[in-house]
């Protein structure tokens, strides 16, 4: 089954929400307390699906406010090169700094990002910065939950969705829950289900919709009875190695696995799945083998240093498709 997108628009997806710096420690198997040297990427998860995209020959662009140094100019610069349109990026004039992301690499498993992210530029993103001239020209708006986390970044999405939905083009909600972002649990709940019950497509880890749905140990058959009363056509759950499922309103069920690879860290592991995901829709490929796409781009980037420059080529995802080395386990559903 495939999923359809309007084909008029000049962008096949726009992306909103953070752009910033990750500093990924060099030094392997090391707790941060002990690693001195760090090298630097552009990280946000929504930057980084823009850079996944548009490596993957999408054309992309970015709504976000970065910030008025070095950091901000970096990040700019970086996401021009790789071919995206950044000029709805605003720059923020308030002195609002750059989130940081250190991340510490303890082991193939024991991954962990320490934040730097108080009074970051892109919440500082404002309604009347988002253009509805710009937005009207998309396939796709991507939206992050994180950027829902403060006002007036949470504004400025909900006008986002909003002229999305006047113009005809497909709200990608990626629940990207970052708990550090937000209040409560509560207040995630409330604006991530507000956004996902208006969205067309909706993106996130098992987990992830627990916390939407407010509940622990949420089941598959729930999240999607409840999503498709509202809008979505299209829900994908995520099971970190034991793969992931896409759910469509008109009742299929699509189940994607998990590539083998030597894992360096796992983080990344998500917005290299979206890019890939979403650009196998927007080539009009099956949703089956959209999912192959997701997971295939996610394994290489998990083997890799950064989770932006990591992001791999077509031809790359093609190659570890057509070899086909999953990894064997069940799926909890
Ligand atoms: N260790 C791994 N080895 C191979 N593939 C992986 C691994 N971890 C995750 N993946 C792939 O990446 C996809 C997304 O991973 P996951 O469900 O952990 O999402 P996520 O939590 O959003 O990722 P992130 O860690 O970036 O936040 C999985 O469906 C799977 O295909
Ligand atoms: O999303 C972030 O703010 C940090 C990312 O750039 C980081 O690489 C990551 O967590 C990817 O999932």
């Amino acid at each position: 089954m495939k999923y359809e997108f309007n084909t008029e628009k000049t962008y096949d997806i726009i992306a909103v929400g953070r752009a910033c710096i990750d500093l990924n420690a060099t030094e392997f198997n090391r707790p941060m307390e002990e690693t001195m040297t760090f090298s630097k990427y552009v990280g946000g998860s929504p930057a980084n699906i823009a850079i996944g995209s548009s490596k993957l020959g999408l054309k992309a662009g970015f709504i976000g406010k970065i910030s008025d140094d070095q950091h901000g100019r970096f990040i700019e610069q970086y996401m021009r090169g790789v071919g995206i349109d950044t000029s709805n990026m605003v720059v923020d004039k308030a002195g609002h700094k750059t989130g940081l992301a250190f991340t510490e690499i303890k082991s193939p498993e024991e991954c962990s990002i320490l934040m730097y992210r108080q009074d970051v530029a892109d919440l500082y993103l404002a309604p009347e910065e988002v253009n509805e001239e710009y937005i009207k020209q998309a396939k796709i708006l991507l939206v992050s939950g994180t950027a829902l986390s403060k006002s007036p970044s949470r504004e400025a999405v909900l006008k986002a969705v909003s002229l999305a939905k006047r113009n005809d083009v497909k709200v990608v909600f990626e629940l990207d829950y970052r708990p550090y972002s937000w209040n409560s649990p509560e207040e995630t709940a409330v604006y991530c289900s507000l956004v996902a019950e208006q969205a067309d497509v909706v993106i996130g880890t098992r987990d992830e919709y627990d916390v939407m749905e407010s509940k622990e140990g949420g089941k598959n058959e729930d999240t999607i009875s409840y999503l498709f009363n509202h809008s979505p056509e299209l829900v994908v759950i995520k099971h970190g190695v034991e793969g992931s499922y896409a759910y469509t309103k008109s009742g299929e069920t699509f189940r994607g696995r998990a590539y083998k690879t030597n894992v360096l860290k796992t983080f990344g592991a998500g917005d290299s799945y979206a890019s890939a995901f979403l650009y196998a829709l927007i080539s009009g490929k099956e949703i089956e083998t959209a999912l192959k796409y997701g997971g295939a781009s996610a394994s290489i980037v998990v083997s890799k240093h950064s989770s932006s420059e990591a992001m791999p080529t077509v031809e790359e995802i093609e190659q570890l498709i057509a070899e086909g080395s999953y990894i064997e386990v069940g799926v909890t559903n």
